[in-house]
Parts: structure tokens; sequence; C-alpha cells
């Protein structure tokens, strides 16, 4: 197979598991800036999240870009099903790792997740939980995917940077049946490597 100029090699990188975002800073781990790589630093800020996203007991949970599983694993303790996806090979020994105690509370999926078949693994009513990539046209393709590809997800809570939800805003009706809302922020510093712009905490309906 031809890798992509942008694709690295697969070798595991120099972690401990679990892994912390400290932790992979202190290893020099490449944060791929392509992907929108920022990693949430404290389960402060995961609980924050979770309570912004007011999840059903026992609910599904969708994370896009799960990293580390710091999300997810918050996630799962909370009593939710969680399936992870994440597109970065070098991170999902970690991933697996983090939520491997969670048995089949947890699924795992390492793959771009315009790849996976998210109708098939997902029940109606599930949650989009997310931290999208720090990049604004990634991230605003990533969340429409989710929408466009199941009518299942109902409804979702991401980070973005400001400018995706300015966008989206701006592009209103034609926000692919989608309502963007602004319920929290959170600060740049909570990431490594920090945020390179400002970020907004961002629930989404579908349009009735
Ligand atoms: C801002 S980081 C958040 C990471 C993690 N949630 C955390 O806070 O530690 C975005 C994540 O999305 C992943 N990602 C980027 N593009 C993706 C795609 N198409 N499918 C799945 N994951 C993707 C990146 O590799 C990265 O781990």
């Amino acid at each position: 197979m031809t890798r992509q100029p942008h694709e690295r090699a697969d070798s595991p990188p120099p972690l401990v598991t679990p892994a912390s975002a400290d932790l992979l800073a202190q290893a020099g781990f490449d944060a791929r800036s392509d992907l929108g790589q920022h990693f949430l630093r404290s389960k402060e800020a995961a609980l924050r999240l979770l309570e912004s996203a007011e999840l059903p007991y026992q609910g599904q949970v969708l994370e896009v870009g799960a990293g580390l599983g710091t999300l997810s694993g918050t996630v799962a303790e909370a009593g939710c099903r969680i399936w992870a996806v994440e597109k970065d090979r070098r991170l999902g020994e970690i991933l697996q790792g983090a939520l491997r105690r969670f048995g089949p509370l947890a699924r795992v999926s390492i793959s771009d997740v315009r790849e996976v078949d998210l109708h098939e693994g997902l029940d109606v009513g599930a949650v989009l939980l997310a931290i999208m990539p720090f990049d604004w046209e990634l991230s605003a393709a990533l969340t429409r995917h989710v929408f466009a590809a199941t009518p299942k997800v109902e409804r979702g809570l991401v980070v973005v940077p400001s400018r995706t939800l300015d966008q989206y805003q701006a592009a209103g009706e034609k926000a692919g049946g989608l309502r963007l809302r602004e319920v929290d922020g959170i600060s740049r510093s909570e990431f490594w490597p920090k945020a390179p712009e400002a970020l907004r905490v961002v629930s989404i309906e579908r349009h009735r």
C-alpha cells in the first residue's frame, strides 16, 4: 500500500498505558496537526463536558476522535455505552488499554469515522459526543458526516474551533438540517498541545 505524504510509520510511540496528554508531551509524541490533534489534559474538563451533554443513563455515545480515551472513559464510568472511533493507528493500543476495563460497555474502532458503518453500529437515539479535530474545516466535515450517515444520531455535544460554529451559523438553513448552539466554553490550555484558537462547546440538534 502506498503511504500518503502525511502518513507516518505505524510503530507505537514510547508510551505507558494508560497515558495522559502530559505524559504524551513528555514522551515527545509528534501530534499531527493534519488530524487536528490536541489532547484533553484533565478529567475535570471531561466531567464538565459530560454534564453539558446530559446523557441518558445507559444510553449509547459515539465519540469521534477518541484520542487517549480520557473522555471515553469518563462516559463509560457514568454508565453509558461508548463507541470510540479514532483514526490515528499510533493511538490504538493506548485507547484500547484505557477502555479495556469497561468490557462490552466500550467499543473501539481505529479508523477514519467516514469509513465505519455508523448506521449499522448505532442504536436509535445515540448521542454524538466529541472533541472534534481543531481544524475548522475538518471538524465541520466530520460533524456533518455523522448526522448525514444515520438518523439514529439525534443530537450531539461537540468541542470545535469557534470558526466552525461561525461557519455553521452563517450557513443558516443550508447547514445540513442541524441547529448548533453554544452552551459552554473551554480553555485552550485544557489541551496539549494548547489549542491554536478559541474553542466552543456546542450542542447540536436536528431541525424538526
Ligand atoms: C482535538 S483531538 C481530541 C482527542 C481526544 N478526544 C482527547 O481530547 O484527548 C481530535 C482527534 O480526532 C482524531 N481524528 C482526526 N480525524 C479523524 C477522523 N476522520 N476519524 C476519526 N478520528 C479522527 C485525531 O487523531 C485526534 O485524536
